[in-house]
């Protein structure tokens, strides 16, 4: 079982995580990121889906034109854990 962060763990992981939204309901960490067009946000979309199957956990996202809308949340813990923290440091990495 994965343990939901407290409020100390959190704002320490999300510090290197300035581009991210801290949301509720469900408690995660929210960012949007925007493409040239849709080719671009498409191929961004595969990568993430490869990571996100790799670590078996999932994003919830979701897509128009050029723009995805990405929320992660461990549903497991019932918020915010170390895999969304991880998880959005990849995604951070094949962002840029
Ligand atoms: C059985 C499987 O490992 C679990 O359901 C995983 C899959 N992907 C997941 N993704 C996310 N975001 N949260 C989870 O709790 C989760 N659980």
């Amino acid at each position: 079982m994965i343990a939901r962060l407290d409020e100390e763990e959190r704002a320490l992981a999300l510090r290197d995580l300035p581009e991210w939204t801290p949301v509720q309901e469900p408690e995660g960490i929210r960012r949007l990121f925007i493409f040239k067009d849709f080719v671009g946000a498409f191929g961004f979309m595969t990568k993430v889906a490869l990571l996100a199957e790799r670590a078996d956990h999932h994003p919830e996202w979701s897509n128009v034109y050029n723009r995805v809308d990405i929320t992660l949340t461990t549903h497991d813990a019932g918020g915010l854990s170390r895999r969304d923290i991880d998880l959005a440091t990849q995604i951070d990495a094949i962002y840029s």
